[in-house]
């Protein structure tokens, strides 16, 4: 039995980190995805091996189903069928199966990740024999939410291969959760990001599952109707950074200026905010959007402005800003910041030529230049083309 799953990753448009604090944030999901295939082998395969193959990697993980049952030992009152979080004792368990595995130094940052993966299959499979295949088109660690699309296809795999769900085996190509079903996957996804990120909102994970454009406040998703042509530059600076890292040295920050950062925080709620009504509002004529497209770049300067604030901007994403600014363009960081991913503003008017020019000019300092499609399909799962 074999399923494949995929999860898009995301941009942050406005409210990284505010957003753990309670603030508003708008997100979209982008046209790049995660892929995971399961395989549960059938009885004749005569295969008692969990496996994890990061294909992108070429670097396979594997647990004996007996290693398993010997480091958890109370499965069967574990095994869940609705999400819960991992607890300590289960969470030092995971650490050392992980340790087993001799992750080369230069590729630790995958532990929690490949932590995430045995919490989510051992709490929904239990300690049963199977073959998770990893590929992704999400640069990791970059801000493109690569860690949320992970755990998203995962869980939906998982899922799409338990008695949780009831879905049309027959059915060709790409198909879709039930919203129960999408609620629970998102659900479980949050569990997994929790091992990877320490403290996440949850919105990299609910634009991953759901899709579409959202604004996010405190769990509670709205999604964003807009008929606004949103181009944007994704620059990826290349330079490497941990979430888990940045979320807590911002709540570091908080503690020893709460009072700071608490108006900081609300000016992005405020940010976010105006930024999705903008974005919502009817469209009349060609002036009308570009009113609108310099009210977002407006908005997008002040809320890199307040990610400065929060300590979170790097070296490279001001060069990236700097030379953005010189064609009279607006960035801001997405994601997490300390280096990663910065988005730009392409307004419709801009000539082809120009968006050439801002490319080479960002290529020649080593950063790398994408437009995604922004504001599509969540996660998905297929029984058909599995590899
Ligand atoms: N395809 C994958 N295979 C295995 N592990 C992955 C994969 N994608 C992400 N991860 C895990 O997630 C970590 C990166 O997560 P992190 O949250 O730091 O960055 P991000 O999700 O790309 O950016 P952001 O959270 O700012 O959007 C990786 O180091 C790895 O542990
Ligand atoms: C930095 C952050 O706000 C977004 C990471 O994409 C973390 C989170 O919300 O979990
Ligand atoms: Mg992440």
């Amino acid at each position: 039995m074999e399923v494949r799953a995929r999860a898009p990753g995301k941009i942050i448009l406005a409210g990284e980190h505010a957003v753990v604090h309670g603030s508003t944030a708008m997100a979209a999901a982008i046209d790049l995805y995660t892929y995971v295939s399961l395989r549960l082998p059938t009885p004749s395969d005569n295969d008692d091996t969990l496996k994890l193959y990061l294909k992108d990697m070429d670097l396979e993980f594997s647990w004996p189903v007996a290693r398993l049952e010997e480091a958890f030992p109370e499965l069967g009152s574990l095994r869940a069928s609705s999400p819960i979080s991992c607890s300590l004792e289960i969470t030092k368990a995971i650490a050392a199966l992980v340790e087993e595995q001799d992750i080369p130094e230069a590729k630790i940052g995958l532990a929690s990740g490949v932590s995430a993966f045995l919490w989510l299959y051992i709490s929904i499979h239990g300690c049963k024999p199977a073959k998770a295949t990893v590929t992704s088109e999400l640069p990791l660690g970059s801000g493109l939410g690569s860690s949320a699309a992970f755990c998203v296809a995962l869980t939906a795999a998982l899922l799409a291969l338990s008695d949780s769900v009831k879905l049309d085996f027959g059915h060709q190509g790409w198909q879709v959760f039930g919203d129960s079903e999408l609620d629970l996957v998102n659900t479980w996804a949050f569990e997994g990001e929790k091992i990877i990120h320490g403290k996440p909102s949850g919105i990299d994970n609910t634009v991953s599952t759901y899709g579409n454009m959202i604004k996010f406040k405190s769990g509670e998703l709205t999604c964003i109707k807009t008929n606004m042509p949103l181009k944007m530059l994704i620059t990826n600076t290349k330079v490497g950074r941990n979430t888990k890292a940045l979320v807590a040295s911002v709540s570091e920050r908080t503690m020893r200026h709460p009072t700071a950062m608490t108006a900081v925080f609300s000016a992005v709620d405020s940010i976010s905010n105006e930024m999705a009504t903008i974005i919502q509002s009817p469209i009349s004529d060609d002036l009308a959007i570009t009113e609108k497209e310099e009210k977002l770049e407006e908005l997008m300067e002040m809320n890199q402005g307040l990610l400065q604030c929060m300590g979170v901007s790097h070296a490279s994403i001001e060069t990236v800003l700097r030379t953005t600014l010189k064609f009279k363009l607006s960035s801001k960081l997405t994601g997490a910041g300390g280096g990663g991913c910065v988005l730009t503003l392409l307004p419709t008017l801009l000539s082809g030529s120009v968006v050439d020019k801002v490319i080479a000019d960002l290529e020649s300092c080593g950063f790398q230049c994408l437009i995604a499609g922004i504001g599509g399909k969540g996660m998905e799962i297929s029984f058909s083309g599995t590899s």
